[in-house]
């Protein structure tokens, strides 16, 4: 088999030959943060976020998530600095949630789990011509985790929960055309940061992850209306948009930097 998988994968294209395009790879997300084992790194560079709320297009539920889509044909929402070697373009954001508020996000730290984790994509429209490249290079994205604990109404949060309703389904889509998801990030500058990969197919290790320290607070009403979205289409049996995390992934060779001391 193994051999054949070798056959197979020499009868490849090159572009595809890489070892980013095997994901049982080195370098998978997520992963347990133990913060004690985080290394300070004093050359990492405050990260710059600067969003322009009018590349608001859609938010779409496809039947792992809701995304809230950006046009990324310019440079006008971007993040740059943090460990990044160039900008990056903002292309959506998501989340992953429990059924219950006792797990939920991706990412751990020291083990414990949060209810709902914020992932914000972007990628490196410097170094690569499309999204679609992007997704193939070792720095071609850098996703921004946010996490998510219970706590006070969020009011930024609560225009997009409001459009849940309208994407219920799996393939639904609603016209969202004004929303600045900075407000979604701690304005504490504390982040990690380590190498990593999508938490969803493909799973490419194309991923520079930026987990923020400071989670923001949103109400048990804010996610239990991430709990009604569904995972399954109009006319489907419904199954409830749930658990949409994958399972924690081993660190290998690699070690998490901190931003701070
Ligand atoms: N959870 S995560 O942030 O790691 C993540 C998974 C998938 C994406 S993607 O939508 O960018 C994408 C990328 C390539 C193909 C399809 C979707 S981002
Ligand atoms: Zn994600």
């Amino acid at each position: 088999a193994c051999s054949q998988k070798k056959a197979r994968n020499a009868a490849l294209h090159p572009l595809w030959q890489s070892p980013l395009t095997i994901p049982g790879g080195t370098r998978q997300s997520p992963i347990n943060i133990q913060w004690r084992d985080s290394v300070y790194d004093p050359f990492l560079k405050p990260l710059k976020i600067s969003y322009d709320p009018t590349t608001c297009l859609h938010i779409w539920n496809n039947g792992y998530s809701f995304l809230v889509e950006f046009d990324d044909s310019t440079d006008r929402s971007i993040i740059i600095g943090g460990p990044l070697e160039n900008q990056y373009r903002l292309k959506q954001f998501h989340f992953h949630w429990g059924a219950i508020n006792d797990w939920g996000s991706e990412h751990t730290v020291d083990s414990k789990f949060y209810p709902a984790e914020l992932h914000l994509v972007h990628w490196n429209a410097v170094e690569y011509p499309s999204f679609e490249d992007a997704v193939m290079e070792g720095n071609g994205l850098a996703v921004i985790g946010v996490f998510l604990k219970l706590g006070a109404r969020h009011e930024g949060l609560q225009t997009l929960v409001d459009a849940l309703p309208a994407v219920r389904h799996k393939d639904t889509v609603i016209e969202f055309d004004v929303f600045d998801p900075s407000c979604l990030i701690p304005s504490c500058p504390d982040y990690w940061t380590y190498a990593g990969s999508l938490t969803t197919p493909p799973l490419t290790e194309s991923v520079t992850w930026i987990i923020k320290k400071k989670p923001i607070e949103v109400d048990e009403d804010q996610l239990e209306a991430f709990r009604m979205l569904l995972f399954t289409s109009d006319g489907e049996e419904e199954k409830r948009m749930v658990d949409n995390f994958r399972p924690l992934q081993p660190l290998m060779n690699r070690t998490v930097r901190s931003s701070f001391r």
